[in-house]
């Protein structure tokens, strides 16, 4: 739409009356005038009239004491006031003025678009504009050169040219705020450029607008007061938009400073998160790299697993193979033990059959035995003759014929009035040739007699250095019957075990010296005395002896060193070591078959007797009168024993009452007799042999009656 401001001559002057009136009424007035010629710009300003004047009275005070004074509406009558100064140049002035005072106030920001002094009837399409370009101050769209003066801007189509294309929505904005039809608001294209000279030389206002491709120019002539004062109007529009513009961007900036410390304390946050974010980087890249070495590590033991894994699969595979085999193995050893279990059943039946038969084989063995050994004679009588020794091969020996087994012949060389030999018969002769495993051979079935719950004596008699200790101890390389014996109880033991027999074995060692006792495992003066058991008249007990439980055939061998080292010896005229003393090895054997609830109870009684000596030859009479003494007394009772006196004299000596238990009733007694092979020693040899061949001959005489009768006629001496 185009509009032309009406010439300036067209206007009435004002006159008295319409000075007089204030100027609001006065612009209402005009702008009623003026509606016929220009519909569209007095329709908006008459829209925009009472607020203005509301809004005019709040203007800085300056403005409206300017207003006020300066004004030569408000009651100057004439053109002239006083100083004399045309009203044109005042109005002028004025205008001039008024921008100028405005300027301390409305001085835009740097950033703010420059404000036209005047502006066309289009100065809403400006306005608008401006406004957009205010609220984006930096927009692309809008160049500004530099804050320029109001009222001294020289905006020229080359150097400012702003090409307005409203939107539909500020076309929209624009209708709702000027009304349907207004011309501002229907213009597509503007073109503006304003061009405002020195207030000096007149103000001339250039405003070419393309509203339908035609220029308009537009001159407001200095008496035309309503053009100024639209001219104003307008201007006060702009600078009041601006200036809520800017009251708004104020309010909005007053919140700048606590979102300013708002974001310096979010930036000193961001900066501690930020150091606290390379920190743990820092951390997290160590520990990038450690596990990093980690995995380097892991993957070389991969590797190694890897082949481990293979080796692994290659002996599980051969080792599944082998498992296949082994199972199959392990269902036929079930199999196969499930039969040998059932096997095994049978043959547990058949071993305790076994058992049985054997407990009762070896009942009738002992009794067999015995029965044996009761027919040899319950004493029986071996004898032996030891060789002379290597610093006796001078000496003058005895003429000896061992006519067998049993019967041995001695004869004296030297004296010739009684010529012939001595023949004596025993249960055994042992010539000087004889082993020691000889003599034990022998002498075996007796321990094992004991293990039967027989009592067993065993001693050996003897001239003084005739063999009897060699006999009986025998020396470290070559042992004697004692040793062996204790071994063969202990191997025995064993073999009783396995029929159910278990045995304790009790011992004591004893001495009789000059007819007193001594405890050969204690070097104590005890009062040692031989007792009758209460439980059984025929067994008695020493008091106060030592007695030790041996379970092994070494501490029985380690107690027997002990005790002949305890044992008195002195030298004699035939042995430089002569045993001057009786010593009795006494072996208690204690079995006890749980099974069959029997207990068997035997005793071994070892003696090695004191040498009987020649009292001519002796330098220890009342010793050799006590040992000599004591082996009579033995005599005696063995031959009271054979001759089955109603009186048995065992109390006549400690070595008789000691050994009573073992030489009567079902004990069995072994007799060594043992001879030197000496001529002078033939008479002590005789009479020794002629002792136990009457022991010999009483216990065989029914059953070798022939025999003690062919060998009596030989014993005169
Ligand atoms: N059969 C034998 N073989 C070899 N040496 C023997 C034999 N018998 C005895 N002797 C030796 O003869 C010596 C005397 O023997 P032994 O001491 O046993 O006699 P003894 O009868 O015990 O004497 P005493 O009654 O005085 O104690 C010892 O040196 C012994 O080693």
């Amino acid at each position: 739409m185009e509009s032309k401001l009406p010439k300036p001559s067209g206007i009435k002057r004002p006159t008295a009356l319409t000075r007089n009136i204030l100027p609001m009424d006065r612009i209402k007035t005009a702008t009623l005038g003026l509606r016929s010629k220009s519909a569209n710009l007095s329709i908006c300003a008459l829209d925009n009239f009472q607020p203005l004047s509301r809004d005019l009275t709040n203007l800085p005070n300056s403005f409206q004491r300017r207003e006020r004074a300066g004004s030569p509406d408000i009651g100057r009558p004439n053109d002239t006031n006083s100083n004399g100064v045309s009203r044109s140049k005042l109005r002028r002035s004025r205008s001039a003025c008024d921008i100028r005072d405005m300027r301390p106030m409305k001085r835009p920001e740097l950033t703010l678009a420059p404000i036209p002094a005047k502006t066309t009837r289009f100065a809403s399409a400006g306005v608008t504009n401006n406004s957009a370009v205010s609220t984006q101050p930096f927009s692309s769209n809008c160049t500004v050169s530099k804050p320029q003066r109001i009222g001294h801007v020289a905006v020229s189509s080359t150097s400012t040219a702003k090409k307005v294309y409203p939107t539909k929505s500020q076309n929209t904005a624009n209708v709702g705020n000027n009304g349907p039809g207004r011309v501002a608001s229907t213009s597509t294209k503007t073109s503006t450029t304003v061009t405002k000279k020195g207030m000096g030389s007149g103000t001339t206002t250039s405003v070419s607008t393309t509203g339908a491709g035609k220029p308009i120019n537009k001159r407001i002539p200095p008496y035309d007061f309503k053009a100024r004062y639209n001219d104003l109007l307008e201007k006060y529009k702009i600078l009041k938009a601006k200036f809520e513009e800017k009251c708004e961007q104020m309010g909005a900036m007053e919140g700048v400073p606590e979102q300013l410390e708002e974001s310096q304390d979010q930036l000193f946050k961001t900066k501690e998160e930020l150091k606290n974010i390379c920190t743990e980087r820092d951390c997290l890249s160590q520990q990038i790299k450690s596990l990093n070495l980690k995995i380097d590590s892991i993957s070389a033991l991969c590797v190694k697993t890897k082949d481990e894994l293979d080796f692994i699969t290659e002996e599980h595979k051969i080792l599944k193979e082998a498992h296949g085999t082994l199972t199959n193995e392990v269902l036929e050893l079930r199999e196969r033990s499930i039969r040998l279990t059932e096997e095994n059943v049978l043959l547990q039946e058949d071993l305790t059959a076994c058992k049985e038969q054997l407990f009762r084989a070896n009942l009738e063995r002992k009794e067999l035995h015995n029965t044996i050994m009761d027919l040899r004679g319950n004493i029986r009588v071996f004898c032996r003759v030891r060789p002379p020794l290597d610093f006796e091969q001078e000496k003058l020996l005895c003429g000896w014929n061992y006519v067998d087994e049993s019967t041995v012949e001695i004869q004296n060389f030297e004296n010739k009035n009684k010529s012939g030999a001595h023949t004596f018969s025993f249960d055994h002769v042992f010539h000087p040739n004889s082993k020691q495993e000889d003599i034990f051979e022998m002498v075996s079935p007796l321990i094992q007699s004991a293990l039967d719950g027989y009592n067993i004596c065993i001693f050996a008699y003897g001239q003084t250095g005739s063999g009897k200790t060699y006999t009986m101890d025998g020396i470290p390389t070559n042992v004697g019957v004692i040793p062996r014996t204790v071994d063969l109880l202990f191997d025995s033991i064993k073999n009783y075990k396995r029929l159910g027999w278990e045995y304790e074995i009790r011992v004591t060692f004893l001495e009789i010296y000059n007819e007193v006792l001594y405890d050969l495992l204690s070097n104590d003066q005890k009062d040692m005395e031989i007792r009758m058991a209460k439980h059984n008249k025929n067994d008695i007990y020493v008091s106060n002896i030592t007695q030790e439980t041996v379970t092994s055939a070494s501490r029985l061998r380690d107690l027997m060193h002990v005790a002949k080292m305890n044992r008195a010896t002195a030298s004699t005229a035939g042995n430089e070591r002569s045993s001057r003393s009786h010593a009795v090895t006494k072996i208690e054997l204690i079995g006890y078959h749980a099974e069959k609830n029997e207990t068997s109870v035997g005793t071994i009684n070892l003696v090695d007797l004191a040498g009987s000596e020649s009292p001519k030859t002796s330098t220890r009479m009342n010793e050799t009168k006590n040992i000599n003494r004591s082996l009579s007394e033995l005599t005696n009772v063995i031959l009271a024993l054979l001759q089955k006196q109603d009186h048995i004299p065992y109390r006549n000596s400690k070595l008789t009452h000691l050994l009573m238990p073992s030489l009567g009733g079902n004990s069995k007694t072994l007799m060594f007799i043992n001879v030197a092979p000496f001529l002078d020693c033939f008479v002590e040899s005789v009479k020794s042999l002629r002792f136990a061949a009457s022991v010999n001959s009483c216990k065989m005489a029914k059953a070798k009656r022939n025999r003690f009768l062919n060998t009596s006629s030989n014993n005169s001496l």
